[in-house]
């Protein structure tokens, strides 16, 4: 019924638009202006779409867009859902599969995240390469319950999680748009949030190897991944992680937008030029 219920959401999409999107984005905290960078477009707000959850955070729209980045057809998410918005992971992970059904092959994923590697500054865009799964150590993966084996196999492997050609494509198309003082790599963990760590949490996730934590991403990956999409991702660094017990500093969500207000046009351009690059095939060269 379930999947029902994700047919008929899709459909209900199809019918709506004549775009047939090959690429899905997914914009993060403040990031929402992706969105507008396409033409032609045709935008649902989440209320609208049959089943869809509700966005509830601020910087985060809940509309979906579909539209086209020179030529090449696309829908984003302005907004995405989050655990801590009290949703089952099942359903903020819903997108993903809505995106696998309208024919999306390649998934791009935006977050605002908090800085761990002390050679961080706020304003770096990491690309993710690897993750940690907090929520899921802890039982709460998306793909928990009966597997539907038209998505995906029961046991995915996430080794590949993050493709690698696309990780090469955005460190050279960053490097060809002036961006390699503040483009990095690193390895993304997700918590449950909604408050943000504490100083204890910080240090122990920098001595797990942690570069940057947030509250997102890594469940739509997993889905997206067990559907067979290529997945890349991306963490705007907002803020420093508070590591110091005599920092005065303290991690909120108005710094967040507002680093991510500072960033937004450049991020964007990286992201477009890589969607315009792209080889919907699969293969970049
Ligand atoms: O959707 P993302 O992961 O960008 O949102 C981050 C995590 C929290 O929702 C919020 C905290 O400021 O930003
Ligand atoms: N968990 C977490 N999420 C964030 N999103 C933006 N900044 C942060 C942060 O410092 N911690």
């Amino acid at each position: 019924r379930f999947s029902q219920t994700k047919k008929n959401d899709a459909d209900w999409l199809l019918t709506q638009t004549a775009v047939r999107p090959l690429v899905g984005i997914v914009c993060g905290s403040g990031l929402g202006g992706l969105a507008d960078l396409l033409k032609d477009q045709v935008a649902f707000n989440y209320r609208d779409i049959p089943n869809f959850p509700q966005s509830t955070v601020h910087g985060h729209a809940g509309r979906l867009v579909f539209g086209t980045l020179k030529g090449r057809p696309c829908v984003c998410m302005q907004g995405r859902f989050h655990l801590y918005e009290g949703y089952p992971i099942q359903k903020i992970t819903l997108p993903m599969r809505i995106f696998k059904m309208l024919g999306v092959k390649t998934v791009i994923l935006t977050n605002a995240a908090g800085g761990l590697n002390q050679d961080f500054k706020v304003g770096d865009i990491m690309i993710i390469k690897d993750h940690l799964n907090m929520p899921g150590f802890a039982g709460n993966n998306p793909l928990t319950g009966p597997n539907d084996e038209r998505f995906g196999v029961r046991f995915p492997c996430m080794s590949d999680a993050y493709d690698r050609e696309l990780l090469q494509m955005a460190m050279d198309v960053g490097s060809e748009l002036g961006y390699s003082d503040f483009l990095r790599e690193g390895v993304y963990c997700a918590l449950g949030g909604p408050s943000f760590e504490t100083i204890a949490e910080c240090r122990m996730l920098h001595k797990l190897g942690v570069d940057a934590v947030g509250m997102s991403t890594v469940h739509e990956v997993i889905v997206a991944r067990h559907c067979g999409m290529r997945v890349f991702a991306l963490s705007l660094i907002t803020n420093q992680a508070v590591m110091d017990y005599d920092s005065e500093e303290k991690a909120n969500h108005n710094e967040v937008l507002q680093t991510a207000k500072q960033r937004a046009q450049q991020l964007e351009k990286l992201v477009s030029t890589m969607v315009i690059r792209m080889k919907h095939n699969n293969n970049y060269s």
